[in-house]
């Protein structure tokens, strides 16, 4: 775990120290969008058109962030037109890494061996947490954007007039505000939540963290029970948003980040609403569950020493989960 300062790689774990022991998520630096005809989007700067195997990315098939670009990429019929690469599960004093493993992917422009050497690429005096996903121009050679939640909504629209499947729509107009307010509800709470519980260095801070989580929880179980996803009938941008954490809680979060009160399987309605998404088509190909566990477990030395991943918990995300009856 590190960060470049400067262009120079340092490393060093968070610093809790002047927040009374809170986590606080860095933010991303690199914040322009890819656009039908290279015009500006809402931030950022201007020149970066759709096109076709134009664009990579770059994620960890660990990362709850990273995972929801995948998503996209597959359900929005990207693969063969945006290319990826995987980092190492790992994360230890060089950060991410493409040394070899199952299920890595490893850089084909620059046959990097460190994540950060993408960053300096892109801007040789880079100072900031080197972060995944990001999306990279290989003809402006640069980095186009490293947030996630901007990546996914290029993905969902910039690309339908050269080949996306435009059938998909995650962000339709008339849902627009009120995915905005589920997005600012679930994730300081819920997806920034659980690192705020698991990241906290005081009680204090953990369990100021860790109560807000699950009021969040039991309020997204209250209206799932009508509900078949969070917005009614249709899988939307909140839906994603929110399923990356979800898949990842009971295996990871429930022990390594101790958001025990409850387990995901605890809750009648989000079980099933969690392995409703985990069962639409290509989903389940986008979730490396041993990247995850390896991840989290194997790298966060502060919080698990021994760095020994759990081998439990048995879960199958494929039983039936019912929830049609609620959109029939
Ligand atoms: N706001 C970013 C957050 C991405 C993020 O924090 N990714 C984590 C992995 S889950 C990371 O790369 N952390 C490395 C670090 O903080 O040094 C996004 O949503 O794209």
């Amino acid at each position: 775990m590190g960060l470049l300062v400067e262009g120079k790689w340092q490393n060093q774990w968070y610093d809790t120290e002047a927040t009374g022991g809170r986590f606080q998520r860095d933010i991303s630096r690199f914040r322009s969008w890819v656009t039908v005809d290279g015009s500006a989007g809402p931030s950022g700067i201007e020149g970066f058109k759709a096109e076709p195997n134009r664009y990579h990315l770059y994620v960890s098939l660990a990362c709850p962030w990273a995972h929801r670009t995948l998503i996209y990429r597959k359900l929005k019929g990207l693969e063969d037109m945006i290319s990826v690469s995987a980092v190492h599960p790992l994360m230890h004093e060089h950060g991410w890494t493409f040394n070899e493993g199952e299920g890595v992917i490893p850089d084909p422009i620059f046959n990097a061996d460190y994540m950060h050497q993408i960053y300096t690429k892109a801007k040789s005096d880079y100072t900031g947490r080197v972060t995944v996903p990001v999306l990279w121009d290989k003809k402006n050679n640069t980095i186009v954007s490293n947030e996630s939640s901007e990546i996914i909504r290029m993905f969902n629209s910039a690309f339908d007039e050269v080949g996306a499947n435009k059938d998909v729509n995650f962000l339709p107009e008339a849902l627009r505000s009120e995915i905005d307010e589920l997005n600012d509800y679930i994730y300081p709470n819920i997806n920034n939540g659980v690192y705020k519980s698991g990241f906290a260095t005081t009680q204090e801070a953990y369990e100021e963290a860790v109560v807000d989580l699950f009021k969040a929880l039991d309020t997204i179980e209250a209206r799932l029970e009508k509900n078949r996803y969070l917005t009614g009938d249709t899988i939307t941008e909140a839906d994603w948003r929110l399923f990356t954490t979800l898949v990842r809680f009971d295996p990871v979060y429930v022990g390594h980040f101790k958001c025990n009160i409850k387990r995901i399987v605890d809750y009648p309605n989000l079980w099933g609403y969690l392995r409703d998404l985990y069962q639409v088509p290509g989903v389940a190909d986008t979730v490396n569950m041993d990247h995850i566990k390896t991840h989290y477990y194997g790298s966060h030395d502060t919080i698990n020493p021994t760095l020994i991943v759990p081998v439990g918990p048995e879960i199958d995300f494929m039983t039936p989960h019912g929830r049609e009856k609620l959109s029939a």
